[in-house]
């Protein structure tokens, strides 16, 4: 399909998916730095909270470096052209946390919800669109759910007040021909003015591949990673698409050399582990599992001694979603202990 001459808003993780690798621990210099390289790229959008969406602090997701309001505070003013947004789950991040982040200049929220929960967002997004800010609804884990069931879901949304709805590839999993389904269907569905993003992750390798399958079948908002800093084996790597954007004429407003050396000269420099398709990663693309379960699985490897991989298993066999991350504890210890079982009776 020829997309030359075709305008996409790139959005950037590097700051929010990013901080599940390095364990919500980036400091405010290291924002600051990578977002002015950003902003200078030409990149229009970045995301800046916690790896999960403003009040992510807590046992059960992790403790961050800094605060959220520190976070924004620290980047928002520093930014030219680049326009900041926060992402915020329903029952994590509350409403006291959005006002918050439009106090602080954030222009876009991003109300993410499981792909069958869109009714759980309908007081964050009223409130969101009611404050004039760019409201963008985030169906995450979406191939859990059928083109269908996911019409049905934006559709909620936009009824909500959201001007863009997401289809959101949390694990990894889906190939082209499933986002050409799930995204063409929706975008059937929504009223023409209301915008499509899709957000990759590259587990399976697939992050620049189902992004311009997305364009092609109406996305006009694609997010992307510096380097592929984020969860699993990272989203899809920003400066990949933005040259892959470039050869296929699409306008994404980013310089194609300019990204390169903020993924390799300020990204890359702070990984704590290579951003990489490992086992594990790959486990999570292929079986369907949440891509931030994955070093909360090698950490459970380390103490209960079963491999991640297993323990990924059998999470998604059992169908395990954003926000079950005790199970994965849940998960190991009963592996673990079947383990034994079987040594016992050898
Ligand atoms: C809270 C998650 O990290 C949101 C996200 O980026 C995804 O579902 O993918
Ligand atoms: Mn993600």
């Amino acid at each position: 399909m020829n997309l030359s001459g075709k305008k996409v808003t790139l959005h950037d993780m590097t700051l929010r998916d990013g901080m599940h690798p390095k364990r919500h621990l980036m400091t405010l210099e290291q924002m600051r730095t990578i977002a002015t390289g950003l902003d200078e790229a030409g990149v229009p959008l970045i995301e800046v909270t916690h790896g999960d969406g403003l009040g992510g602090s807590s046992v059960n997701y992790g403790f961050p470096a800094h605060t959220d309001e520190e976070y924004l505070s620290a980047v928002i003013p520093l930014m030219k052209q680049a326009k900041v947004s926060a992402l915020l789950l329903p029952g994590i991040g509350t409403v006291d946390h959005l006002r918050m982040a439009h106090e602080l200049g954030v222009a876009t929220i991003r109300v993410a919800t499981h792909c069958t929960e869109a009714d759980v967002s309908e007081q964050h997004i009223g409130l969101a669109a009611k404050l004039g800010m760019d409201t963008v609804g985030f169906l995450m884990m979406s191939h859990m759910n059928s083109a269908e069931g996911l019409v049905t879901q934006a559709r909620l949304m936009e009824s909500y007040g959201a001007n863009c709805i997401y289809i959101t590839d949390s694990a990894g999993h889906m190939l082209p021909g499933d986002v050409k389904e799930k995204l063409g269907a929706v975008r059937d569905a929504l009223k023409p003015d209301t915008e499509l993003g899709f957000h990759g992750h590259h587990n399976l390798a697939m992050g620049v591949a189902n992004s311009i399958a997305a364009i092609e079948v109406g996305a006009t908002r694609i997010d992307a990673a510096a380097a592929g800093l984020g969860a699993g084996a990272g989203n899809t790597p920003m400066e990949v698409l933005v040259a892959v954007c470039d050869r296929m004429g699409i306008q994404t407003g980013v310089d194609v050399f300019k990204i390169q050396d903020v993924a390799e000269d300020l990204v890359v420099p702070i990984m704590d582990f290579p951003i990489r398709i490992d086992r594990d990663a790959l486990t999570l693309g292929y079986a369907g599992v949440y891509g931030s379960f994955l070093l909360f699985a090698k950490r459970a490897e380390k103490k209960y001694g079963v491999p991640a991989r297993e323990i990924l298993v059998e999470m998604g066999r059992r169908g395990m979603v954003g926000g079950q991350e005790d199970m994965i504890e849940d998960t190991a210890l009963n592996l673990a202990k079947a383990k034994q079982i079987q040594g016992a009776a050898a």
